[in-house]
């Protein structure tokens, strides 16, 4: 398995081009299930999801074709037919969006058979207003050995259907399979995250009626098909949001290129409080930080446009070596701290304390060790400790990088960092040379 070491001490200086969003790009390609027609997603990240996704596709019956367009990186689905509608454990227990090709399956087919998923384990992570919302929409499930068997044999139709709580999950699921539903749905309590917005005017590019996306409230009228369309996917906020606080971590100047800076407004508030120095232009961000230490700033992740949790271990990261104490609370998911064992590897001084709280008191230094990653956003709040770490720090288990990073040590060393990834098991004691 690959590790990624780093050297820390060295300032970044230099621009970072953000890429396609993950969580978009992979809400979007099982969203081509939906049309027998070809959908051509550009701007797409290469990523271990996006690989592992298009696996599964293809066991469908999905012919995938990948190039270079005018907007990056492009991928072609096309699905003229399903072919299969069964999603088997060992592709989706890998990543849980894999989960969200069941509402295209069942809406296309009329049923599914599709394996309860897998994912970043940050917490227990059920999926059962996914299938609620399915079942508002007419299907049929039932459950066995580890499977999600879901029938509508006459077409799934329309309902109210409000969420106990906010799931950007299922808010796309259902909104998904509810653009081919007979008669009208309204979705109250919806997630309003901009991977939402992205997805909801890819189905209207489609031909679908949806609206509302962005705000608690969508409205989805069925139609009977879906055409194909070309669509751009959205930019990642979180790997901008990341790159963002690694300069803050490292100091130097770094300007983040193909980024709209109002999807991270919260984290940059946040970052200028701490003491960086921010601009924004209408596509990029420049962070500045000068030699002073930063000042510790209190969080607490919510639902967008609050912070974001795929940003709270990379901030945290951040107040390891601020001045004072700052509190980091996470609202989201119940088991999202198992990055702090390994910072305080690096000699952070955090505690947990209970009911998803954490208190980091910033250090004046911290030294590299070898710590391991243990999710994806985990992963990256050590990297980005690496950067400002004195001497090596070694990065087990970077396969989670790869899940939702594209190229990140090849950004980071455009812009001075020292850090290079070693293939497999390189032994440790070769990794000085
Ligand atoms: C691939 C993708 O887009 N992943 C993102 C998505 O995850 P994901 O869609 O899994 O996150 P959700 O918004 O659904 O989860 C929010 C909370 O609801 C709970 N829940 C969710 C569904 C359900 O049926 N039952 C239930 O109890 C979850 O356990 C969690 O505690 O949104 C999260 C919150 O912004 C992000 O951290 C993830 O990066
Ligand atoms: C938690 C994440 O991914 P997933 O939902 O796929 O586990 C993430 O992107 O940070």
């Amino acid at each position: 398995m690959d590790r990624i070491a780093l050297e820390g001490g060295t300032p970044l200086h230099g621009d970072i081009p953000v890429s396609g969003a993950k969580n978009s790009a992979i809400k979007l390609m099982a969203a081509s299930l939906l049309t027998s027609e070809p959908v051509r997603l550009t701007n797409m990240p290469r990523l271990a999801d996006t690989r592992l996704l298009g696996r599964l596709l293809q066991r469908f019956g999905t012919q995938i074709t990948e190039s270079i367009g005018d907007d990056g990186q492009e991928t072609l689905l096309h699905t003229p037919e399903i072919t299969s509608a069964f999603a088997p454990y060992d592709l989706v227990r890998q990543m849980r969006a894999s989960f969200n090709v069941l509402g295209p399956l069942l809406a296309r087919t009329g049923h599914a058979k599709v394996s309860l998923p897998g994912g970043c384990t940050i917490g227990a992570r059920p999926v059962d207003l996914h299938l609620k919302a399915l079942e508002a929409l007419g299907a049929h499930i039932d459950m066995h050995e580890g499977y999600v068997f879901a029938q509508a044999p006459r077409g799934l139709k329309g309902a109210e259907i409000e969420f106990p709580f906010v799931s950007v999950g299922a808010t796309e699921h259902a909104l998904m399979a509810a653009t081919l539903a007979h008669g009208t749905t309204v979705f109250h309590n919806a997630a309003c995250e901009p991977e939402i917005v992205d997805l909801a005017e890819c189905l209207n590019a489609m031909g679908a009626k949806v609206s509302g996306a962005g705000t608690p409230t969508i409205t989805v009228e069925g139609v009977a098909s879906l055409k194909g369309t070309d669509w751009s996917v959205i930019c990642d906020r979180i790997e901008a949001g990341t790159y963002a606080l690694a300069a803050a971590m490292a100091g130097g100047e770094v300007r983040l290129t193909k980024v709209r800076p109002e999807l991270i407004g919260i984290l940059l508030d946040k970052m200028r409080q701490a003491g960086c120095e921010i601009t924004t232009g209408d596509n990029t961000v420049t962070i500045k930080r000068g030699p002073g230490r930063l000042k510790a700033v209190d969080i607490t992740t919510e639902v967008y446009p609050g912070f974001a949790t795929d940003l709270q271990a990379q901030f945290m990261a951040l107040m390891t070596l601020a001045d004072g104490e700052s509190t980091v609370r996470e609202t989201i998911f119940e088991n999202r701290f198992m990055h702090v064992p390994e910072l305080s590897r690096l000699g952070a001084s955090i505690s947990v304390q209970h009911g998803g709280e954490a208190k980091v008191t910033g250090v004046d230094e911290l030294r590299g060790a070898q710590v391991m990653a243990t999710d994806l956003r985990a992963s990256a709040c050590l990297i980005i400790a690496g950067l400002a770490a004195k001497g090596e720090t070694i990065v087990n288990r970077v396969y989670h990088l790869d899940r939702g990073f594209e190229n990140l040590e090849g950004k980071l060393s455009a812009c001075g960092a020292k850090i290079r990834r070693l293939k497999g098991d390189t032994p440790i004691e070769e990794i000085d040379e």
